[in-house]
């Protein structure tokens, strides 16, 4: 640890001073702490950091460059489940398991977000959207893995192995692990399951100076999903993976509810396509949708944040009416190990840094607290997908968005992307694995429910079915289960039910 004297005079190199100018009001144990916190920073980074953040801060955000000489891609360029014929896809189907069986596949969750927009002063993985189950983002995917991990099993004859790798945050590493720890890992092996944290940087004024959220702390946030790979580098993450032998990575944002954990089919394609680095994408539904767009920038593949997409680029239409910037970002990447290995390298000091104006409370000069009601701050952050150019190839896969894209972002009471909307699309979609098998449904009175073939993925299905991610990964095998059942509202299927049923065949 550097002493106070080192610290003072590093922070005035950086043209930082006042972050200690509450020094003498801070009783002893705070200023331990606090210096304890200053020692683990890097002073010319920070120097730079600042600078930076304040040159930003002068330009304008309205019209970005990412949006000029911007060029959609060719549909015919992105590979599609609703294209695709049956043989194609039970091809990288049969592809994805392979590699799964020989333990060569790893999940990778970005989960460091505060999840401001919800509200919730726990990570999003830990929320229950309100399914009858009760159950959290973070044991659905869980079970998603232990499900993809026997199918493998079942195809191949292995005992196969998914790891899961889990990026957090300062905010979100110690609830997420006491949460797997109080709950068993949800049956996975903790030692397959491998938490590590991303690095914080300084929340900065408009004039370059590090923000006070209180007399004696920094205000701090990730450095975005992009940290991910210098984390991948602090945590020794890649070591880990070449241990295990594992070559492919399914990365993926945690509040997509739909996600398709180490998706055989989409892991299946990239590899059949020799591809180093590859996205999952869905058509946006409307223009000002906040995805981001897979495109082309100078010629080079890439995503164009929403937050960085003018309004009249999104809006472009071609001749047929169509969304000209349709092909949207759904958080879902393919990455093979040797290409995140040089990334992290060679190139993730390069990443851009994108500018986000933030509200961030502080302390004035008076020692008070402020709660701003206008941004006052710029955090930097760095995007996951803004590797994408040192690929050397590159492929996008439209997925539908009905079976796989339905993030969690905001509280109830927003239109949407809310629990609401998340649990009506998993209802939703698990009805229709159920009529798909020959199920059909009664109310709690004993009436027939009148079968609705097409529920969308906004809208309440006319029967409650759940189907636990243990008895069916996306919707396979539930014809032996559930064909010819009439089945009463509301129906959960999991492990001990689908025992039952088995037993009453
Ligand atoms: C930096 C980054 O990864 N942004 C992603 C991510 O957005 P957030 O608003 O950060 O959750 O998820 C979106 C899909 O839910 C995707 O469209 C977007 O491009």
């Amino acid at each position: 640890m550097l002493s106070f004297e080192e610290i003072k005079s590093s922070l005035e190199h950086a043209g930082q001073s006042h972050v200690l100018q509450f020094w003498s009001e801070l009783s002893e144990d705070d200023k331990s702490t606090f210096l304890v916190e200053l020692s683990q920073l890097d002073f010319n980074e920070l120097r730079e950091h600042c600078e930076r953040a304040a040159e930003s801060a002068k330009a304008d955000h309205s019209a970005t460059a990412a949006d000029q000489q911007i060029e959609p891609v060719s549909s015919e360029f992105i590979g599609s489940i609703r294209k695709s014929d049956h043989t194609a896809l039970t091809g990288w189907e049969n592809e994805g398991f392979l590699q799964i069986s020989q333990n060569r596949v790893a999940v990778l969750l970005l989960a460091g977000g505060q999840g401001t927009r919800l509200g919730v002063p726990y990570p999003k993985g830990m929320y229950n959207v309100g399914l009858p189950s009760s159950k959290t983002l973070y044991q659905i995917q869980a079970e998603r893995i232990c499900k993809i991990q026997e199918l493998a099993n079942a195809k191949h004859g292995s005992k196969c192995t998914v790891p899961w790798y889990i990026m957090t945050s300062e905010f979100t590493l110690d609830p997420t692990k006491k949460f797997f720890q109080e709950n068993k890992y949800f049956g996975l092996d903790p030692s397959d399951v491998v938490m590590f944290e991303q690095r914080m940087i300084p929340a900065v004024t408009f004039d370059g100076k590090v923000i006070l959220q209180d007399k004696g702390k920094i205000a701090m946030a990730p450095d975005g999903n992009g940290g991910l790979y210098r984390a991948l580098v602090d945590n020794k993450v890649l070591e880990n993976m070449e241990k295990r032998g594992v070559e492919y990575l399914h990365v993926y944002c945690v509040d997509n509810i739909l996600v398709k954990m180490a998706d055989p089919i989409f892991i299946g394609f990239c590899v059949s396509k020799g591809a180093d680095c590859g996205a999952k994408v869905v058509e946006k539904a409307y223009p000002a949708e906040p995805v981001g767009v897979v495109c082309k920038v100078k010629g080079v593949y890439q995503v164009v944040e929403y937050s960085e997409l003018r309004p009249e680029t999104a809006e472009q239409r071609d001749p047929g009416g169509e969304l000209v910037y349709s092909a949207g970002n759904i958080c879902n990447h393919f990455f093979t190990r040797p290409f995140l290995n040089e990334v992290a390298q060679k190139f993730q000091g390069q990443l851009k840094q994108h500018v986000a104006l933030k509200k961030v409370p502080f302390v004035d000069r008076e020692g008070n607290l402020v709660k701003p009601t206008t941004p006052n701050g710029i955090k930097m952050e760095k995007f996951v997908f803004d590797v994408f150019q040192f690929s050397r190839k590159f492929v996008a896969f439209e997925v539908l968005r009905e079976e796989e894209f339905s993030p969690l972002k905001n509280a109830d009471g927003a239109p949407l992307d809310t629990p609401t909307t998340a649990r009506q699309s998993l209802l939703a979609q698990h009805y229709r694995w159920a009529m798909a098998a020959g199920a059909s449904f009664l109310d709690a009175q004993g009436k027939a429910l009148p079968p609705r073939p097409r529920v969308t993925r906004d809208e309440d299905p006319p029967a409650v079915c759940e189907i636990s991610p243990l008895v069916s990964f996306f919707g396979e095998g539930l014809e032996q289960l559930l064909g010819q059942k009439v089945l009463t509202t509301p129906f959960l299927l999991d492990e001990n039910r689908a025992k039952e049923l088995l037993q009453a065949q």
